[in-house]
């Protein structure tokens, strides 16, 4: 036997090969390898006894219980016990040419006996039962591999200068320190570990040939991601904040500014403060026409809505009258009304100021009247965060050319303000498709004033208690258009806002409000110059 190799196959067809190699003359195999077999499932190993010449010995995957229990062959270089029943290591001494020892899957509890193998550079005690590292101190290591174990910290491997490869996962090591010496450390992992702060890594700064470092799993993974999350958020949100964001901390600012100021807790003048007023946003892109359908809707329907006048820091157009079509005011008067609490919401656009009072939306409720405003998607998002609950209608041009020389006929823009009209468009599309119900009714460019009107109607229908609003249409195009037939056009994004409850969204209008039943074409109670300025305007080109 110990002129031969002894070549077992470990998964069961090695009987053959021991005996075709047993035949072998020595001088033909220099290097010995035994194999051992596991169908036979060795317990002992003590036929390497035998083996003076032994070199490479692959015992894994036995029931072997006995460390090293043979007589040390010379030049035994690599030894690979992985996968047996062995609890205990001993001096191997003698066995002074081992460079490689895989000791994996057993139940090792410490590691002793490896003082004097000077050469051993491979060690492998993965999956044991070891809770501290000792005896390593004189070796010259370069591959250490002891994941699966107990261990709680990293000690013991501190003059182990020439390690390169550290295997550390699945401990429940805390702290990085211990390391800091192992300046030949390429790879590091520590994977599965109990390592929260990310300041450990102090610990292995200036191991400067380190490429690999495997932290994965541990708790500061977490952190880590959060932290990193959020200060991308804070980051996004300070840089580039999103809508809700920006809306969120709009709307706080006017709150905090209102509740500074003295509070009136009962106005008789107004209606019953229970339940906010009735509000209609028309928005969408600069120049779509919704300023103008207000004024007209304003006009047309002046038993239910009139004009919320907004306040802007931008010089009137031609044709636009102060406190009709805006309150016209410096920036410094803006600036002093904010710091009122005068605003529900505010918004820059193209270098101005634009801002709704509450006092605006309060005039229109004390004359028994829904408000009906205008406005750009911000001051959208900044209204949903509000007390009121306004029902909103999106206006989007669908035909990008026309809107495009609609708003260059108008004589009023830059190429550049063109252009981010015409860009905005997108916006306002997106937050139609990605937040359904985020608008009652979206009516886009091109739809028949009829269906506008229509659609209007709908809204208000819903908006309004059935029973209190009968719509008949002396005034429009279609001269009996019923609740019914109303619903039927209506989209189903209009049906009721998501996150409010039964009740209709708006509650009936205040007393004082005239009898619905048969609007009149009677003149509006405010003036509402520009409805018929441009009439045949930028409402036709919505027709
Ligand atoms: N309080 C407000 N909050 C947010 N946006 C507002 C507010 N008041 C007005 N806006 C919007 O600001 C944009 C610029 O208004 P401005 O009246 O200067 O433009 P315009 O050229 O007349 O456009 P439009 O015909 O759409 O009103 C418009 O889209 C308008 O609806």
């Amino acid at each position: 036997v110990s002129t031969c190799v002894t070549q077992l196959g470990r998964f069961g067809t090695g009987l053959q090969h021991l005996y075709h190699h047993l035949s072998l003359p020595v001088r033909h195999m220099p290097t010995q390898t035994a194999f051992v077999n596991v169908i036979i499932w060795l317990a002992n190993l003590s036929c390497v006894s035998n083996m003076p010449y032994l070199v490479i010995l692959d015992a894994s995957h036995n029931e072997i219980s006995n460390f090293f229990g043979f007589q040390p062959p010379k030049n035994l270089k690599e030894v690979n016990f992985s996968h047996n029943r062995i609890t205990k290591m001993k001096d191997l001494s003698a066995y002074s040419s081992l460079s490689k020892l895989d000791l994996d899957y057993n139940s090792f509890r410490e590691i002793i006996g490896l003082e004097q193998c000077c050469k051993l550079t491979h060690l492998s005690l993965a999956n044991n039962k070891i809770s501290r590292i000792s005896g390593l101190d004189s070796l010259l290591l370069t591959h250490l591999c002891l994941r699966g174990n107990q261990l709680e910290r990293i000690e013991g491997l501190e003059n182990l200068r020439s390690l390169q490869v550290l295997d550390l996962s699945l401990n429940r090591i805390t702290s990085l320190s211990g390391l800091q010496n192992l300046h030949q450390l390429g790879s590091i992992n520590l994977k599965k570990n109990l390592i929260t702060e990310i300041q450990e890594c102090k610990h292995i700064h200036d191991l400067l040939l380190l490429r690999d470092l495997n932290l994965l799993g541990n708790p500061l993974q977490l952190k880590i991601t959060v932290t990193n999350l959020k200060s991308q958020v804070s980051s996004v949100n300070k840089y580039d904040p999103p809508m809700d964001v920006v809306a969120a901390r709009n709307h706080m600012t006017h709150l905090v500014y209102q509740l500074m100021q003295p509070q009136i807790l009962y106005d008789s003048t107004l209606p019953s403060a229970d339940s906010p007023y009735p509000m209609l946003v028309l928005t969408g892109p600069q120049g779509c026409g919704k300023r103008e359908l207000a004024h007209r809707l304003c006009q047309e329907l002046s038993e239910y809505f009139a004009y919320g006048t907004c306040h802007t820091t931008r010089g009137p157009y031609f044709g636009e009258e102060n406190g009709i079509d805006y309150h016209f005011v410096s920036e410094e008067d803006f600036q002093h009304m904010i710091h009122m609490g005068k605003f529900i919401q505010t918004m820059p656009y193209g270098g101005h100021s634009y801002g709704l009072t509450r006092d605006a939306i309060e005039d229109v409720a004390r004359e028994g009247l829904a408000c009906c405003v205008h406005m750009e998607l911000e001051g959208v998002f900044s209204l949903k965060n509000s007390y009121f609950e306004p029902r909103f209608i999106l206006l989007i041009p669908t035909q990008v050319e026309k809107y495009k020389g609609h708003l260059k006929s108008r004589g009023l823009y830059t190429p550049a303000q063109i252009d981010m009209a015409v860009l905005r468009i997108e916006l306002y599309a997106n937050t139609n498709r990605q937040r359904p119900g985020f608008f009652d009714n979206v009516i886009p460019s091109g739809t028949a004033r009829k269906q506008f009107v229509l659609k209007i109607f709908c809204c208000v229908s819903i908006s309004y208690n059935k029973e209190n609003i009968s719509i008949s249409d002396q005034n429009h195009d279609d001269p009996h258009p019923d609740t019914d037939r109303l619903a039927a056009v209506v989209s189903p994004s209009s049906d009721r806002r998501p996150g409010s409850n039964i009740k209709p969204i708006l509650p009936p209008i205040p007393t004082g409000r005239k009898t619905p039943a048969a609007p009149s074409p009677a003149p509006s109670p405010r003036p509402s110059p520009k409805a018929a300025v441009t009439e045949g305007g930028d409402a036709n080109m919505e027709q």
